[in-house]
Protein backbone atom coordinates (compact mmCIF):
# COMPACT_ATOMS: atom_id res chain seq x y z
CA UNK A 1 0.00 0.00 0.00
CA UNK A 2 2.56 2.26 1.19
CA UNK A 3 6.02 2.08 -0.62
CA UNK A 4 8.88 4.67 0.19
CA UNK A 5 11.89 4.12 -2.23
CA UNK A 6 15.08 5.97 -1.47
CA UNK A 7 13.25 8.84 0.26
CA UNK A 8 15.19 11.99 2.05
CA UNK A 9 14.19 15.30 3.37
CA UNK A 10 16.84 17.88 3.40
CA UNK A 11 15.91 21.57 5.58
CA UNK A 12 17.62 24.80 5.00
CA UNK A 13 18.73 26.37 8.26
CA UNK A 14 18.51 29.80 8.87
CA UNK A 15 22.60 29.85 8.62
CA UNK A 16 22.52 29.22 5.13
CA UNK A 17 23.26 25.21 5.49
CA UNK A 18 21.20 22.47 5.15
CA UNK A 19 20.46 19.43 7.95
CA UNK A 20 19.04 16.30 6.50
CA UNK A 21 15.95 15.02 9.03
CA UNK A 22 15.82 11.94 6.90
CA UNK A 23 18.43 10.07 4.96
CA UNK A 24 17.53 7.90 1.72
CA UNK A 25 14.76 5.85 3.63
CA UNK A 26 13.04 2.84 1.88
CA UNK A 27 10.08 1.27 3.86
CA UNK A 28 7.45 -0.91 2.71
CA UNK A 29 3.91 -1.20 4.32
CA UNK A 30 1.12 -4.00 3.60
CA UNK A 31 -2.22 -3.13 2.49
CA UNK A 32 -4.38 -3.04 6.32
CA UNK A 33 -1.15 -3.17 8.35
CA UNK A 34 -0.39 -1.15 11.27
CA UNK A 35 2.63 0.60 11.32
CA UNK A 36 4.47 2.23 14.09
CA UNK A 37 7.34 4.60 13.59
CA UNK A 38 9.38 5.49 17.00
CA UNK A 39 12.50 6.33 17.84
CA UNK A 40 13.46 9.78 20.16
CA UNK A 41 12.78 13.18 19.74
CA UNK A 42 14.69 14.50 16.51
CA UNK A 43 15.23 11.15 15.41
CA UNK A 44 12.84 12.06 11.68
CA UNK A 45 9.19 10.34 12.31
CA UNK A 46 7.02 13.24 12.16
CA UNK A 47 9.11 13.86 9.01
CA UNK A 48 9.20 10.74 7.69
CA UNK A 49 5.18 10.43 8.05
CA UNK A 50 4.97 13.64 6.40
CA UNK A 51 6.74 12.34 3.39
CA UNK A 52 3.86 9.75 2.50
CA UNK A 53 1.08 12.26 1.76
CA UNK A 54 3.77 14.44 0.53
CA UNK A 55 2.95 17.40 3.70
CA UNK A 56 6.81 17.60 3.22
CA UNK A 57 7.79 17.33 -0.48
CA UNK A 58 10.69 14.77 -0.70
CA UNK A 59 14.54 15.98 -1.30
CA UNK A 60 15.28 12.88 -3.70
CA UNK A 61 13.54 9.17 -4.14
CA UNK A 62 9.82 8.11 -4.70
CA UNK A 63 6.65 7.78 -2.43
CA UNK A 64 4.29 5.23 -4.38
CA UNK A 65 1.08 4.71 -2.29
CA UNK A 66 -1.99 2.50 -4.08
CA UNK A 67 0.43 2.06 -6.80
CA UNK A 68 0.64 5.73 -7.68
CA UNK A 69 4.20 8.05 -7.35
CA UNK A 70 2.42 10.79 -5.82
CA UNK A 71 5.97 12.51 -6.19
CA UNK A 72 4.88 12.57 -9.82
CA UNK A 73 1.59 13.81 -9.59
CA UNK A 74 0.08 16.87 -11.31
CA UNK A 75 -0.97 19.54 -8.14
CA UNK A 76 -5.00 18.36 -9.03
CA UNK A 77 -3.72 14.62 -9.30
CA UNK A 78 -2.14 15.17 -5.65
CA UNK A 79 -4.79 16.45 -4.66
CA UNK A 80 -7.45 13.98 -5.51
CA UNK A 81 -4.31 10.75 -4.15
CA UNK A 82 -4.37 12.85 -0.86
CA UNK A 83 -8.07 11.83 -0.11
CA UNK A 84 -7.40 8.30 0.06
CA UNK A 85 -4.50 9.33 3.19
CA UNK A 86 -6.33 10.81 6.38
CA UNK A 87 -4.23 12.03 8.75
CA UNK A 88 -4.25 13.04 12.86
CA UNK A 89 -2.19 15.12 15.02
CA UNK A 90 -1.25 15.20 18.56
CA UNK A 91 -3.47 18.59 19.10
CA UNK A 92 -6.32 17.60 17.05
CA UNK A 93 -5.95 20.69 14.73
CA UNK A 94 -10.11 20.89 15.52
CA UNK A 95 -12.17 24.29 14.45
CA UNK A 96 -13.52 25.84 17.27
CA UNK A 97 -15.74 27.86 15.49
CA UNK A 98 -17.75 24.76 14.28
CA UNK A 99 -19.40 22.03 16.03
CA UNK A 100 -18.23 18.85 16.05
CA UNK A 101 -20.63 17.96 13.20
CA UNK A 102 -19.37 21.12 11.57
CA UNK A 103 -15.37 19.94 11.68
CA UNK A 104 -16.66 16.65 10.40
CA UNK A 105 -18.42 18.15 7.48
CA UNK A 106 -16.10 20.26 6.64
CA UNK A 107 -13.39 17.62 5.39
CA UNK A 108 -16.11 16.65 2.72
CA UNK A 109 -17.26 19.94 2.04
CA UNK A 110 -13.42 21.14 1.15
CA UNK A 111 -13.39 17.68 -0.68
CA UNK A 112 -16.42 18.77 -2.67
CA UNK A 113 -18.89 15.81 -2.32
CA UNK A 114 -21.98 17.19 -2.77
CA UNK A 115 -24.29 18.85 0.46
CA UNK A 116 -26.34 16.27 0.14
CA UNK A 117 -24.46 13.76 1.19
CA UNK A 118 -22.64 15.58 3.66
CA UNK A 119 -25.06 14.78 6.42
CA UNK A 120 -25.36 10.77 6.12
CA UNK A 121 -21.38 10.78 6.00
CA UNK A 122 -20.98 13.02 9.36
CA UNK A 123 -23.44 10.66 11.23
CA UNK A 124 -21.68 7.36 9.88
CA UNK A 125 -17.87 8.75 10.47
CA UNK A 126 -19.18 9.77 14.20
CA UNK A 127 -20.91 6.70 15.01
CA UNK A 128 -17.61 4.62 13.78
CA UNK A 129 -15.70 7.14 16.28
CA UNK A 130 -18.66 6.64 19.15
CA UNK A 131 -19.73 10.14 19.14
CA UNK A 132 -22.77 10.45 17.85
CA UNK A 133 -24.08 11.99 21.22
CA UNK A 134 -21.74 15.12 21.07
CA UNK A 135 -22.92 15.71 16.79
CA UNK A 136 -23.75 19.36 18.29
CA UNK A 137 -20.98 19.91 21.01
CA UNK A 138 -18.53 22.80 20.15
CA UNK A 139 -14.72 21.25 20.78
CA UNK A 140 -13.86 23.51 23.97
CA UNK A 141 -16.93 21.17 25.49
CA UNK A 142 -14.83 17.71 24.59
CA UNK A 143 -12.03 16.48 26.35
CA UNK A 144 -8.90 15.45 24.98
CA UNK A 145 -10.23 11.95 24.08
CA UNK A 146 -13.21 13.32 22.93
CA UNK A 147 -11.63 15.60 20.31
CA UNK A 148 -9.34 13.02 18.97
CA UNK A 149 -12.08 10.97 18.21
CA UNK A 150 -13.71 13.97 16.05
CA UNK A 151 -10.26 14.44 14.78
CA UNK A 152 -10.26 10.59 13.79
CA UNK A 153 -13.58 11.32 12.34
CA UNK A 154 -12.86 13.43 10.53
CA UNK A 155 -10.40 11.66 8.69
CA UNK A 156 -11.77 8.64 7.94
CA UNK A 157 -15.06 11.03 6.37
CA UNK A 158 -13.31 10.85 2.16
CA UNK A 159 -13.14 7.01 2.98
CA UNK A 160 -9.22 6.95 2.96
CA UNK A 161 -7.35 3.50 2.51
CA UNK A 162 -4.27 5.01 5.01
CA UNK A 163 -4.42 6.85 8.21
CA UNK A 164 -1.46 8.39 9.30
CA UNK A 165 -1.05 9.31 13.27
CA UNK A 166 1.37 11.60 14.10
CA UNK A 167 1.89 10.94 18.09
CA UNK A 168 -2.17 10.80 18.55
CA UNK A 169 -1.93 9.99 22.22
CA UNK A 170 0.84 12.01 23.74
CA UNK A 171 -1.87 14.83 24.79
CA UNK A 172 -3.48 11.92 26.66
CA UNK A 173 -3.93 10.29 29.83
CA UNK A 174 -2.93 6.75 29.74
CA UNK A 175 -6.61 5.01 29.98
CA UNK A 176 -7.97 7.79 27.43
CA UNK A 177 -4.44 6.64 25.01
CA UNK A 178 -5.68 3.02 25.18
CA UNK A 179 -8.95 3.85 24.54
CA UNK A 180 -7.99 6.17 21.32
CA UNK A 181 -5.82 3.12 20.46
CA UNK A 182 -9.09 0.45 20.86
CA UNK A 183 -10.77 2.87 18.33
CA UNK A 184 -7.61 2.96 16.03
CA UNK A 185 -7.71 -1.16 16.30
CA UNK A 186 -11.21 -1.43 15.35
CA UNK A 187 -10.93 0.92 12.15
CA UNK A 188 -8.35 -1.48 11.18
CA UNK A 189 -10.53 -4.07 11.60
CA UNK A 190 -13.66 -3.24 10.46
CA UNK A 191 -12.63 -0.73 7.63
CA UNK A 192 -9.17 -2.76 6.50
CA UNK A 193 -7.67 0.69 6.78
CA UNK A 194 -3.59 0.69 6.58
CA UNK A 195 -2.76 2.61 9.63
CA UNK A 196 0.88 4.44 10.51
CA UNK A 197 1.62 5.85 13.70
CA UNK A 198 4.35 7.92 14.67
CA UNK A 199 5.04 7.69 18.72
CA UNK A 200 7.83 7.86 20.93
CA UNK A 201 6.43 5.47 23.52
CA UNK A 202 7.27 1.56 23.00
CA UNK A 203 3.88 0.53 24.84
CA UNK A 204 1.79 2.92 22.58
CA UNK A 205 3.24 0.98 19.29
CA UNK A 206 3.47 -2.26 20.82
CA UNK A 207 -0.10 -2.01 21.81
CA UNK A 208 -1.34 -1.76 18.48
CA UNK A 209 1.42 -2.11 15.27
CA UNK A 210 2.03 -5.43 13.28
CA UNK A 211 4.89 -4.08 12.53
CA UNK A 212 7.25 -1.33 13.65
CA UNK A 213 10.55 0.69 12.15
CA UNK A 214 13.13 2.57 14.74
CA UNK A 215 14.19 5.57 13.86
CA UNK A 216 17.98 7.20 14.85
CA UNK A 217 19.31 10.41 13.22
CA UNK A 218 17.19 10.23 9.97
CA UNK A 219 17.82 6.48 9.48
CA UNK A 220 15.04 3.09 9.89
CA UNK A 221 17.62 1.44 12.19
CA UNK A 222 15.84 -1.42 12.86
CA UNK A 223 12.11 -2.95 11.59
CA UNK A 224 10.84 -5.10 14.53
CA UNK A 225 8.00 -7.66 13.95
CA UNK A 226 5.97 -8.05 16.88
CA UNK A 227 4.02 -11.33 14.96
CA UNK A 228 7.43 -12.66 16.44
CA UNK A 229 6.90 -13.95 20.23
CA UNK A 230 9.82 -12.51 21.96
CA UNK A 231 11.22 -8.89 20.43
CA UNK A 232 14.73 -8.86 20.88
CA UNK A 233 15.65 -5.27 19.97
CA UNK A 234 19.47 -5.56 18.70
CA UNK A 235 20.38 -1.77 18.22
CA UNK A 236 21.14 0.43 21.45
CA UNK A 237 18.00 2.83 20.73
CA UNK A 238 15.42 -0.10 20.02
CA UNK A 239 17.07 -1.24 23.65
CA UNK A 240 16.52 2.02 25.08
CA UNK A 241 13.21 2.54 23.75
CA UNK A 242 12.20 -0.57 24.83
CA UNK A 243 12.65 0.39 28.56
CA UNK A 244 10.25 3.52 28.28
CA UNK A 245 10.90 5.68 30.42
CA UNK A 246 11.70 4.36 33.84
CA UNK A 247 8.64 6.28 35.29
CA UNK A 248 8.89 4.18 39.18
CA UNK A 249 12.02 6.30 39.78
CA UNK A 250 11.73 9.45 41.42
CA UNK A 251 14.23 11.61 39.59
CA UNK A 252 13.90 14.70 41.38
CA UNK A 253 15.06 12.30 44.58
CA UNK A 254 17.26 10.93 42.14
CA UNK A 255 19.15 13.96 41.53
CA UNK A 256 19.56 15.04 44.99
CA UNK A 257 21.42 11.70 45.65
CA UNK A 258 23.50 12.30 42.51
CA UNK A 259 23.60 16.12 43.87
CA UNK A 260 24.96 14.64 47.49
CA UNK A 261 27.14 11.57 45.95
N1 LIG B 1 10.52 22.64 8.69
C1 LIG B 1 11.69 22.34 9.24
N2 LIG B 1 12.77 23.14 9.06
C2 LIG B 1 13.97 22.84 9.59
N3 LIG B 1 14.21 21.73 10.34
C3 LIG B 1 13.18 20.91 10.56
C4 LIG B 1 11.87 21.15 10.04
N4 LIG B 1 11.05 20.14 10.44
C5 LIG B 1 11.82 19.31 11.18
N5 LIG B 1 13.09 19.76 11.25
C6 LIG B 1 14.19 19.13 11.97
O1 LIG B 1 14.29 17.79 11.52
C7 LIG B 1 14.61 16.93 12.62
C8 LIG B 1 13.59 15.83 12.70
O2 LIG B 1 12.35 16.42 13.08
P1 LIG B 1 11.06 15.53 13.32
O3 LIG B 1 9.98 16.44 13.80
O4 LIG B 1 10.79 14.73 12.11
O5 LIG B 1 11.55 14.56 14.49
P2 LIG B 1 10.69 13.63 15.43
O6 LIG B 1 11.44 12.35 15.55
O7 LIG B 1 9.29 13.57 14.96
O8 LIG B 1 10.79 14.43 16.80
P3 LIG B 1 9.69 14.67 17.96
O9 LIG B 1 9.44 13.33 18.58
O10 LIG B 1 10.37 15.63 18.89
O11 LIG B 1 8.48 15.26 17.28
C9 LIG B 1 14.68 17.80 13.86
O12 LIG B 1 16.02 18.11 14.15
C10 LIG B 1 13.93 19.05 13.47
O13 LIG B 1 14.39 20.18 14.14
Amino acid sequence: MIQLDQVSKRFATPQGQTFTAVEPTSLQIGAGEIHGIIGFSGAGKSTLLRLINLLEVPSGGRVIVDGKDLTALSKTDLRTARRNIGMIFQHFNLLHNRTVAGNVAFALEVAGTPRAQIAARVKECLDIVGLSDKTDSYPSRLSGGQKQRVAIARALASHPQILLCDEPTSALDPYTTRDILEVLADINARLGVTIVIVSHSMSVVRAICDTISVMDAGNIVERIDLADSVVTPVTEVARKLLDDVPTNVNVRRLNALRAAA
